[in-house]
């Protein structure tokens, strides 16, 4: 047998534009698992007025946070891809590397038959969301069990489901931590943010939140924080209905009447920085914390390709090899 890795992300907008924004928002909030609401309400809405309307707002966005060589998410996961293939060469393991995103491209399609043609038929699926919810990681089960339909004699497959509370992931959290503080100084505070999902979707049995708690108890653990010195908050909300809360931007505009003055953020969901880290939390989360009376504000990245995360996912990996 000979096995692969696939790599998925949820993917990102081919360009900064209106039009590949629309594109990419259409297939993603297409998705059952990401929006439950019955088609025949949330069609109207979605093409009448989130499509129009949202894509241009967001395209700019976009602009703000783009790479000469791409979108941030697509770029370091390519990164995370080739980082991942080297590491696996060096340790004389034999196990091509493919990237998949959930929406866009290269789909998890592409990613499939790359393997396919790389003569792979037992594979090791790693959605690289360290905390599982129903509306990420359960959604790329979905694409690959359609994907599998069509075919005849099915790849020997696992699937990792979550690794929130993986040792090799808490201590390349805790390891970014401590050397971003040794580079810019210690704050007040270390803040955790997620990003949120819908309260309704924890309600109905989504374990995010609960395991993002758990990373954050074991990171700062880690650290030897005291229980005053860190804080899990949720970022990202989209629609009206109440997501986990504390909100992270709340919590920025609370943080400095409280006589927290220096705040350091870490956002552990995200395994690449993206719009969301980049734009959200860099820019527009430290506004509203300067605004308040905030007087030092850090972000600290995602892991990225960090040899430690790249270590992580090797370790993920081989432990489904026995
Ligand atoms: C880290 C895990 C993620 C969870 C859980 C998640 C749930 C979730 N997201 C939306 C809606 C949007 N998310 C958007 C961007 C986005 N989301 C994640 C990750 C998770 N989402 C990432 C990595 C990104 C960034 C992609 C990039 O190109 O950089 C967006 C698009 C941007 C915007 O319009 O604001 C939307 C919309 C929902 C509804 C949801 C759970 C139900
Ligand atoms: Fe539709
Ligand atoms: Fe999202």
């Amino acid at each position: 047998m000979k096995t692969g890795v696939l790599l998925v992300n949820l993917g990102t907008p081919t360009a900064p534009t209106a039009k590949a924004v629309k594109t990419f928002l259409g297939q993603f909030l297409h998705d059952h698992r990401v929006v439950d609401v019955p088609r025949a309400i949330w069609c109207p809405v979605l093409h009448g007025v989130i499509l129009p309307f949202r894509s241009p707002k967001v395209a700019k966005l976009y602009q703000s946070i783009w790479w000469p060589e791409g979108s941030p998410l697509m770029v370091v996961s390519r990164r995370q891809q080739a980082g991942l293939s080297a590491a696996l060469q060096e340790a004389g393991i034999d196990m091509p590397v493919a990237l998949g995103m959930s929406y866009g491209e290269p789909s998890i399609g592409t990613a499939w038959q790359e393997l396919k043609d790389a003569g792979v038929d037992r594979i090791i699926i790693l959605p690289l969301y360290p905390q599982y919810s129903v509306s990420t990681t359960a959604s790329v089960f979905d694409s690959w069990a359609r994907l599998m339909k069509p075919e005849r004699m099915l790849p020997a497959f696992r699937f990792i489901r979550d690794y929130h509370d993986h040792r090799g992931y808490i201590q390349a959290l805790a390891e970014s931590v401590r050397d971003h503080w040794d580079a810019e100084g210690r704050t007040d505070l270390l803040l955790l943010s997620y990003h949120g999902i819908p309260k309704r979707f924890e309600d109905e049995g989504d374990p995010y939140g609960h395991q993002c708690h758990r990373t954050s108890e074991l990171v700062a653990a880690e650290l030897g924080l005291e229980r005053h010195e860190w804080r899990t908050t949720f970022q990202s909300r989209f629609g009206r209905e109440p997501w986990l809360q504390p909100y992270t931007d709340e919590t920025m505009k609370a943080l400095p009447g409280e006589g927290t003055k220096k705040v350091s953020v870490i956002c552990p969901a995200f395994s690449a920085d993206c719009l969301e880290t980049l734009e959200e939390i860099a820019e527009q989360n430290k506004e509203i914390f300067m605004k308040a009376g905030g007087e030092a504000y850090h972000y600290i990245p995602a892991l990225n390709d960090n040899p430690a995360h790249i270590r992580m996912m090797m370790d993920l990996v081989c432990r489904e090899l026995v």
